[in-house]
């Protein structure tokens, strides 16, 4: 396998990196449509870094018109072969206070309204997502937190909820109901592509609020997200400089099978696929599609 660059794709409140050396932004074009922003290049202690802030800088794109598929494919096009996904989220479980980082194992996907595959007719596969989570790269993560004293906890569902509108209580208490830890609006589909894309790829949840279903908690706010957030961010950005030497240096394949993931998974005959949807998935699927 490549080297491993490691990409950052930044959430609510992190719009930049610091700490990193000779960086450039640079326009990276997809035939999936148009990337967020331009993806920041730069090196950390050696190791190669790319950074996309998904909502765009300045915060102009909604979780719902992201176009996850263009910003994974651009990822992978700048060689990018795992995410560190640093997401807000809120908190479903009294255990799980703002501040507090999780470290998500797991998926409920209850977005409706955004593509969610890079393979569509002409060239149909099924990734294996069994086990959707980086081990690799979370085993990296919480190596790094223990490194440097953040709360944190190990394992825990992301529910990822269309928005852009927070839930209603009924809707958090369902989803509390089904034992999810954090709630967000992004990691979905996005983690999905990552695997189709064979990278690694692991949320960070940051937890920002109790969400709606809290009685003694004041209904979610951006106000709150956002005072949060500022009051983390040195937390986010020590994480990051702290797992990046160990990510590197973390043996290869990830267990979780994201580096092979389309090994087996491609299924329309090769006389049967359609040469304009192969050609698209130059970068993402290039290695098995040569
Ligand atoms: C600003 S509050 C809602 C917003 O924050 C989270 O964004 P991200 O996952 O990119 O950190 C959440 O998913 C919503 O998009
Ligand atoms: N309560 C919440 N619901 C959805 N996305 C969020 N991002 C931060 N807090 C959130």
């Amino acid at each position: 396998m490549a080297e491993t660059i490691i990409g950052v794709m930044g959430g609510s409140g992190i719009y930049e990196i610091d700490g990193l050396e000779n960086t450039r932004w640079e326009k990276i074009t997809s035939p999936f449509g148009t990337v967020s922003d331009d993806i920041l290049f730069g090196e950390l202690d050696g190791v190669q870094m790319r950074f996309l802030p998904r909502h765009g800088r300045g915060h102009r794109i909604s979780p719902t018109e992201v176009n996850y598929r263009a910003n994974i494919d651009a990822m992978k096009r700048t060689g990018v072969t795992d995410i560190v996904s640093v997401s807000a989220c809120g908190s479903l479980k009294e255990e799980l206070p703002p501040g507090h980082f999780v470290l998500a194992d797991d998926y409920i996907d209850r977005t409706f309204a955004r593509e969610k595959s890079f393979f569509t007719t002409g060239c149909v596969a099924h990734v294996a997502f069994g086990e959707p989570v980086s081990k690799r790269l979370v085993d990296c993560l919480e190596d790094a937190l223990k490194e440097i004293g953040i709360d944190y906890t190990r394992g825990g569902t992301y529910l990822a909820m269309e928005g852009p509108q927070f839930s209603t209580k009924a809707e958090s208490n369902l989803y509390r109901s089904w034992g999810c830890s954090v709630i967000g609006m992004t990691n979905m589909p996005e983690a999905k592509l990552a695997r189709e894309a064979e990278m690694g790829y692991a949320t960070v949840a940051m937890v920002t609020d109790y969400d709606c279903w809290h009685e003694e908690h004041d209904d979610v706010t951006v106000e709150q997200v956002i005072k949060v957030l500022l009051e983390n961010a040195e937390k986010g950005r020590s994480l990051v400089k702290a797992a990046v030497p160990k990510i590197a240096a973390a043996p290869l394949p990830c267990p979780s099978g994201c580096h092979n993931a389309l090994e087996y998974a491609l299924i329309t005959a090769p006389d049967a696929r359609d040469p304009e949807v192969v050609a698209k998935l130059d970068a993402v699927a290039g290695r098995i599609l040569k």
